[in-house]
């Protein structure tokens, strides 16, 4: 079904086949194994999030009362470094970002049942040339995008497991959430939906930038 979406905003025809949904079903498996999912919670307030979080990559995303959102280099809990970002979603960025250097955070969102993300734009990174790649596994959901003011028109559309999304180009900033979840729509995990998006978070080296 084709879709209908703000300029730079793509989604199909981006779609994982089911045997690497279930290699990276695998490859997450080991990440959540060295990085345990964690609660985070809503800067200033403190009011913990109902999705479950974790990274793998160079740097991580990570939020909380104290300090709010923000990236670092090691798990919040653990004060480990993150696992690597595993070979495959590598290979994904290159064959669908269209930016020459390698992303440095890959978050990894769980989201149960009754989970959801309130609409925000992804703008704790240093570098906007280079897209937010994001891989629905698991339940189905319902994903809602919008402009780049808070307050522009939004639409929403089901995500299904496999379905890739790019906020790149005009719509990297683009506002986007989750309103919900629809339970037991996939088969690929007992239970709930995991989101992974990859991003580049600072701006490469000049020396390799300047021509
Ligand atoms: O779960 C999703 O599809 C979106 C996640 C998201 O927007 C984020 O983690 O910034
Ligand atoms: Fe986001």
């Amino acid at each position: 079904m084709a879709q209908v979406l703000p300029s730079g905003v793509r989604h199909l025809p981006f779609h994982l086949d089911q045997a690497a949904q279930e290699a990276l079903v695998e490859a997450i498996r080991d990440v959540v194994h060295a990085a345990p999912l964690y609660v985070p919670a809503m800067p200033k307030t403190g009011k913990p999030m109902s999705v479950r979080m974790t990274n793998c990559g160079a740097l991580g995303w990570v939020t909380d009362k104290e300090r709010g959102y923000r990236y670092q280099p090691t798990h919040p809990l653990t004060g480990e470094p993150w696992p690597p970002i595993p070979e495959m979603l590598h290979r994904l960025w290159r064959e669908v970002s269209g930016y020459d250097f390698p992303p440095e955070a890959c978050l990894v969102n769980f989201y149960t049942d009754s989970a959801k993300m309130g609409l925000h734009q992804d703008r704790d990174e240093s570098e906007f040339a280079a897209p937010v790649v994001s891989v629905s596994l698991g339940d189905d959901c319902l994903f809602r995008v919008g402009g780049t003011r808070r307050d522009d028109p939004t639409i929403s559309f089901r995500l299904q497991s496999g379905d890739i999304v790019i906020l790149g180009g005009e719509s990297r900033l683009c506002f986007h959430g989750v309103d919900r979840i629809y339970p037991a729509t996939s088969t690929l995990l007992k239970k709930g939906r995991i989101n992974l998006t990859l991003r580049r978070v600072t701006k490469p080296p000049a020396e390799v930038t300047a021509s």
